[in-house]
């Protein structure tokens, strides 16, 4: 691979050494398009990924001092579900970093930064995949996040799952046999498109477009099951036609059908367990269809079989995404999560409004008592503890902050406990103090 020449600093070095914003050299001098918004005001509690809580908002609201017209930039992003926010952790505290860190996964083993998504490292930048609520005006507004309030916003870019999701590419055989066959790491937790993968998880919220996902690879997962099952005669259409109608009627039933236009090629790869190609050797004969031979095509309702072209170009198949086992596999099974009394009484009040500053509406971001209470047991289920603070001090009680509500709980043996909600004293700031 052709290596590019380390740009030393020089070129780039003012008289005091400093080094000079190019972006030639990748020494960008960046400027937020905006401060954000959140529910969630301090590190403390605030989830680790944003795929742990779906009622987590916020908004993002594009400065006058980027864009004169910010409504302009957000023209036809209300079109997609869920859009990429690229942003700066200003709440490091430090800019130092380490080579291996030790992700909360891990319980205290340490692992190379850029295997994780520590907000240590050398660029300290974050990136988090977002549900869209809605765009208005120069602002979006945004759920499922993991940043806090004030959080400076680099851009935004929307989520395409054809591009993004390893799901949606289609990879050439010969180079996925290489790399499957001999450099998969041991360890690794693959997506059987039964469980959802890292890439749904980050798909934050229960909409649409996510069931659509979801839908399309339960489709390809019927596919490939109906694959296994039948040796890909044309005989057998019939049952891959009704296993495969028992998926569109359940895409239908969810309002999530897959696009007219689309046409599901069932027949062009014969897959193994986990996706994996299966080797002539395990198979006993090489199943893949041959030049001439034909595969099964869904057109609208139908399975026809149809003439593989000559010579079949399209040798791929769909890419699955493949994450260590740690990653997946929380050292902790998630926390039950239980209320006192007393907490369920505060949140009551909170919710109506009813507590000592009556009037005032208490939540910004939560539209009811059960979105506010959905979050805290999202948050606390997921064990927001330092591994430090788990294994270290236990019995400490633990503050977190989230839209309005201040909340006092403790852990014990796989539960945390609510005991106290009150509203908080700041009132979470909604306007960018850098703008004019
Ligand atoms: C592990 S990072 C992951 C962020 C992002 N999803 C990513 O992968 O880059 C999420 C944590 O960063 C911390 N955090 C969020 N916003 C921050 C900010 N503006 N500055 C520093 N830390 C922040 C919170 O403690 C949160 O739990």
């Amino acid at each position: 691979m052709h290596r590019l020449e380390e740009p030393g600093p020089r070129p780039t070095a003012t008289p005091c050494g400093c080094v000079k914003p190019t972006l030639e050299t990748g020494n960008l001098l960046t400027e937020p398009i905006g401060y954000l918004e959140s529910c969630f005001s301090v590190k403390n509690g605030t989830p680790r990924q944003p795929s742990i809580c779906s009622y987590s908002r916020a908004c993002l609201r594009i400065r006058k001092s980027i864009f004169n017209n910010p409504e302009h930039s957000l023209m036809g992003l209300e079109q997609f579900s869920h859009v990429w926010i690229l942003f700066v952790f200003h709440k490091n505290g430090h800019l130092s970093y380490k080579a291996k860190v030790q992700p909360p996964r891990l319980n205290g083993a340490k692992i190379g930064v850029f295997s994780t998504r520590s907000p240590h490292r050398p660029n300290a930048i974050g990136l988090t995949l977002a549900k869209l609520e809605k765009v208005e005006g120069g602002a979006i507004y945004l759920s499922g996040i993991d940043m806090i309030h004030g959080t400076p916003v680099l851009d935004i870019k929307p989520y395409i799952a054809d591009y993004d999701s390893p799901q949606n590419l289609m990879e050439p055989l010969a180079d996925f046999n290489m790399q499957n066959n001999q450099h998969k790491p041991k360890t690794v937790s693959q997506s059987d498109g039964k469980t959802n993968s890292y890439d749904q998880q980050q798909l934050s919220g229960y909409d649409a477009a996510q069931l659509y996902q979801s839908t399309k690879e339960k489709l390809k997962c019927c596919e490939d099951r109906a694959l296994e099952e039948n040796d890909l005669k044309h005989s057998d259409a019939t049952e891959i036609q009704q296993c495969l109608s028992r998926c569109r009627e359940r895409a239908t039933d969810l309002g999530v059908e897959p696009r007219s236009h689309q046409s599901l090629n069932v027949a062009e790869e014969k897959m193994g367990p986990h996706g994996l190609e299966k080797t002539p050797q395990e198979e006993g004969t090489d199943r893949r269809p041959r030049s001439g031979e034909g595969a099964l095509v869904v057109q609208g309702d139908s399975v026809e079989m149809q003439p593989m072209p000559h010579p079949c170009p399209a040798r791929t198949r769909m890419t699955d995404s493949i994450v260590p086992a740690w990653v997946k596999e929380a050292p902790t099974a998630p926390l039950q999560v239980r209320f006192t009394p007393h907490a369920e009484m505060d949140l009551q009040q909170l919710s109506s409004g009813g507590t000592s500053d009556a009037g005032q509406a208490s939540f910004r971001y939560f539209r009811s008592t059960e979105e506010a209470k959905y979050a805290i047991e999202a948050v606390l289920s997921a064990d927001p503890r330092s591994v430090y603070r788990r294994k270290l001090c236990q019995d400490r009680l633990f503050y977190f902050t989230v839209d309005r509500a201040h909340i006092t709980c403790w852990f014990g043996d796989g539960f945390a406990e609510v005991l106290k909600i009150k509203l908080t004293s700041e009132p979470v700031h909604t306007t960018d103090p850098r703008d004019p």
